[in-house]
């Protein structure tokens, strides 16, 4: 089975692609990150418990007090905890790699066990629609990581703030800041290798048309690289499908390595 990656920053597309991917031709399943990542903070949840215990005595507003009650807790009130997270201050960057060691070990565990359903069901591919997937380090299980990206970051605040309005200037550039650049991201697809489709950028600049035919481009190249009876091969014959999951553990470690070793050199370059 193989697993595409999806990635980019915020709003620069990722759950528009998504949707054209789980969508006719195409199908395909989709593990959803932030789907995960709100899941395992549900009240009742070991996440919710660490972070009321965490953030609580410090955020008053860190609960919804409104919500209907529920023995198990008030649910999170996220855009407060969003505005205790996002931003690039010291104190911010703190409390996000706290927030972070709650939610990401608990999504991990639930995307290997969505992966693992997939795999038995004998799919060709699935995607892992994980906004951090090189920070959090699971770009080394992806055959291929897409990475969607938007060259100018005044058309991912425009669209981030035409879809959550709710948010002001100020929130949208804390959290546009919060997440890696995403030209840094598109050329860390293409160090994957663009020639044998382990790393494929996507640029959506443009309209929603022109973002489905680049779609179109980018998993016709991907199909064409690994074919559907390679899946079923991988699925019939388990130590074939076990080598080739360890060599390719094996190549996406040895890439992200020595994409690690380029940047430092980039940077002492400067
Ligand atoms: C801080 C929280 C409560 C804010 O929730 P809210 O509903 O307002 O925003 P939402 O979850 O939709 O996130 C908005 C955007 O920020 C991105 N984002 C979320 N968490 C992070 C993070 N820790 N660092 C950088 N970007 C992040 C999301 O991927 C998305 O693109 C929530 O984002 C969260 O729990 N984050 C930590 C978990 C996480 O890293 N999730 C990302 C997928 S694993
Ligand atoms: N090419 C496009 N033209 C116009 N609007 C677009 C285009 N692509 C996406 N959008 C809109 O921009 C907004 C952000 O897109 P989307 O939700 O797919 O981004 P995302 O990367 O999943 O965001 P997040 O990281 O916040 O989850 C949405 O309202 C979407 O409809």
């Amino acid at each position: 089975m193989l697993i595409i990656g999806l990635t980019g920053s915020i709003a620069t597309g990722k759950s528009t692609v998504s949707n054209i991917l789980s969508s006719p031709p195409y199908s395909l399943p989709i593990i959803d990150a932030d789907l995960l990542a709100r899941k395992v903070v549900e009240p009742g949840t070991p996440g919710y418990k660490a972070i009321v215990n965490y953030f609580g005595t410090s955020t008053p507003d860190l609960l919804l007090e409104d919500a209907p009650s529920n023995p198990a807790g008030k649910p999170l009130n996220r855009p407060a905890l969003g505005r205790r997270v996002f931003g690039v201050s010291e104190e911010r960057k703190r409390d996000r790699a706290v927030l972070n060691g709650i939610v990401h070990p608990a999504v991990r565990k639930e995307v290997y066990k969505a992966l693992i359903w997939h795999y038995v069901r004998g799919q060709w591919a699935v995607v892992l629609d994980v906004p951090l997937l090189f920070e959090s380090g699971m770009d080394l299980i992806c055959g291929t990581v897409v990475v969607v990206g938007v060259h100018d970051p005044a058309v991912q605040m425009s669209r981030l703030r035409a879809r959550d309005s709710y948010l002001t200037a100020e929130d949208a550039e804390h959290r546009v800041r919060s997440q890696g650049d995403v030209l840094t991201k598109a050329e860390q697809a293409e160090f994957r290798g663009t020639a044998s489709k382990r790393g494929v950028v996507v640029w959506n600049d443009a309209d929603k048309p022109e973002l489905e035919r680049a779609v179109t481009v980018a998993m016709r190249e991907i199909q064409a690289s690994s074919p559907r009876w390679w899946a079923w091969v991988l699925l019939v014959a388990p130590p074939v499908g076990a080598s080739v999951a360890v060599w390719n553990l094996a190549v996406n470690f040895a890439t992200q390595k020595s994409w690690e070793r380029k940047k430092r050199e980039d940077k002492a370059k400067l």
